[in-house]
């Protein structure tokens, strides 16, 4: 550990016990000697006792910058570990801070570029529009087309501070998971290790360019999304310059009434998106939160919403898509023994869990839901509602699945928000049994066909060939197995040989160990230790000594 990480780890626990975020940890985990080793290193007092235990952690993070916000962020969907009072404080964690000089962004833009700005932008502002922990955004024009554009540009020195955080976090979490043992199912490390995949990706403009054009062209004559326009050319690690949308924020549902746009139309449409963006194109915007999501101004009757910031992407595997699918299916359908066998399936609990116990602890969770009028169910909660149920039956951590979730706890409570009646089940339910079809349907069967249709008739010249080594192989192997089977046998017949020699050996040594004790039958007792050496030489000697076959 470097000096720099020791003295950030200082700073971290000062600023965690100024917020007294060590009475919320059990008398466990504070013996004497930590608490010795507080009251000698660090003088600070709570100074929050009048707040609760999710506001305070959510207080310490703000103050510690970007990489504990964001990690704040990504905690707060993970209510299979949290409770709901700190899971909703953590959510509520807001990265606006105060933008830095204007000369310092200019610089920074300038050395991106390698060139003055004013020789590529006309009317570059230098208040910016947005500052936020990771970025700040100025306004300008391009020279080359007279296009409104905005340069969105990193912060000074927010790698190192970002890198140094994520240091520390990761040494924090080896730790942990060394406290935890070999057993724990947490998987800090894990955790800590995906987050820091996630954050450093923000960190790269260039890269955050890449995916928005990517998600463009996914959605390239679509009614539903629209994406600004990337110029690539301009885009660099530390600057990404796009087209300047003009749009409503998605938050502000009185603008959006004022306009009479369509909320109906739009909160189905943000149902249709995040299926659309998870099962066809496995590539989906992970940070959906409504700072990064604007509604069109054109045409309210048939509203499109505008995405921005696409540093964060997610996508899962062909399995966890499909688990998940049939998951919501099976929730759907009432089906809570379905639903039971997929988390046992997919892994997600051991194989030794007891199903039928666990259906019915899966269905204590699923079946109030349908109780209650459609616009009080949050399909978000239900997810988490059976991870929580899950983890009392042994529950592996999923991270892959951590972005999905938050993805869907954001677009819920936009829906929710946009037009509260919204029938989520009924938006979602055709789109997810259309998906299903055409993954396990003869159509299904036809497109796989088709897909390795080039690959097969490549391969299909080598077929002789091919069967000809096999067959050469086979028998080969059959000659192979034989061999070992005649080994085993032989080891096996010895091994009883042996054991049997050693057994007879034991039986006269004990038996002249018990005549010796009587003076009149000393000769039979010297016979019978003599045999037993004997015997125990020759079982010793005849044990199998080679143990691969
Ligand atoms: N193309 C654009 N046109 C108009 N405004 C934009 C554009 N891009 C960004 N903004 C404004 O800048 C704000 C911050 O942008 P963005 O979300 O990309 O930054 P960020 O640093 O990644 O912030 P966060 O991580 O908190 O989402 C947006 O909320 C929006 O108001």
């Amino acid at each position: 550990m470097t000096l720099a990480s020791l003295r950030r780890g200082y700073q971290v626990v000062r600023t965690l016990l100024h917020y007294g975020l060590d009475d919320v940890l059990p008398p466990s985990l504070t013996p004497w000697y930590v608490r010795a080793a507080r009251m000698s290193l660090f003088w600070v007092r709570n100074k929050h006792k009048d707040k609760c235990g999710g506001e305070r952690l959510k207080l310490a993070m703000q103050e510690l910058g970007p990489v504990y916000i964001k990690f704040g962020q990504m905690l707060s969907t993970r209510r299979d570990l949290l409770s709901d009072e700190w899971a909703e404080e953590l959510a509520m964690l807001q990265d606006r801070v105060p933008p830095f000089d204007a000369a310092l962004a200019r610089s920074a833009i300038e050395a991106e570029l390698g060139a003055p700005i004013d020789s590529l932008f006309d009317d570059f502002d230098d208040t910016p529009l947005a500052s936020a922990s990771i970025s700040q955004v100025h306004t300008a024009t391009l020279k080359s087309n007279g296009k409104a554009v905005v340069l969105k540009v990193l912060r000074p020195n927010v790698e190192e501070k970002v890198h140094a955080d994520l240091e520390l976090m990761l040494q924090v979490a080896t730790w942990v998971d060394r406290l935890l043992g070999s057993g724990n199912r947490l998987r800090p490390v894990e955790v800590v290790e995906d987050y820091q995949n996630t954050i450093l990706g923000e960190l790269n403009l260039k890269l955050e360019a890449l995916n928005a054009i990517k998600l463009k062209a996914n959605f390239e004559g679509s009614d539903a999304l629209y994406i600004p326009y990337v110029y690539e050319s301009l885009c660099h690690p530390r600057l990404m310059v796009m087209e300047r949308i003009e749009g409503i924020p998605v938050s502000d549902i009185e603008a959006l009434n004022a306009q009479g746009t369509n909320l109906k139309l739009l909160a189905e449409r943000g149902v249709e998106l995040f299926f659309t963006q998870v099962f066809r194109d496995n590539f989906f915007h992970a940070d959906m939160h409504p700072g990064n999501i604007f509604i069109s101004r054109e045409h309210p009757e048939n509203p499109y919403y505008i995405g921005l910031d696409c540093g964060i992407m997610g996508s899962l595997n062909e399995e966890d898509k499909r688990y998940l699918a049939e998951n919501f299916l099976a929730f759907f359908n009432r089906d809570y023994h379905r639903i039971a066998q997929l988390y046992v399936e997919s892994g997600w609990v051991s194989s030794n869990t007891d199903i039928l116990a666990f259906e019915q602890a899966v269905k204590l969770v699923c079946e109030p839901m349908f109780n209650k009028p459609l616009n009080e169910i949050s399909f978000g909660h239900v997810l988490l509602e059976l991870f929580r149920t899950a983890r009392r039956f042994d529950i592996v951590v999923q991270p892959q699945l951590v972005l999905l979730e938050k993805t869907l706890l954001y677009i819920e409570g936009l829906g929710r928000q946009l037009y509260p009646q919204l029938d989520l089940w009924q938006t979602a339910k055709p789109f997810l049994e259309r998906w299903m079809a055409e993954q396990v349907g003869p159509k299904a069967m036809f497109k796989k066909v088709q897909t390795n249709l080039p690959f097969w008739s490549d391969k299909l010249p080598e077929f002789p060939e091919l069967i000809y080594d096999n067959l050469k192989l086979g028998r080969k192997l059959l000659g192979t197995q034989q061999q070992m089977l005649d080994r085993y046998l032989k080891y096996q017949q010895k091994a009883h040989k042996s054991n049997f020699l050693l057994i007879s050996s034991a039986v006269l040594l004990i038996c002249g160990t018990i005549l010796f004790a009587q003076t009149d039958t000393l000769w039979l007792a010297a016979a019978c230790l003599g045999a037993g050496a004997i015997v125990w030489l020759a079982g010793w000697r005849s044990r199998p000594k080679n143990r691969k076959f």
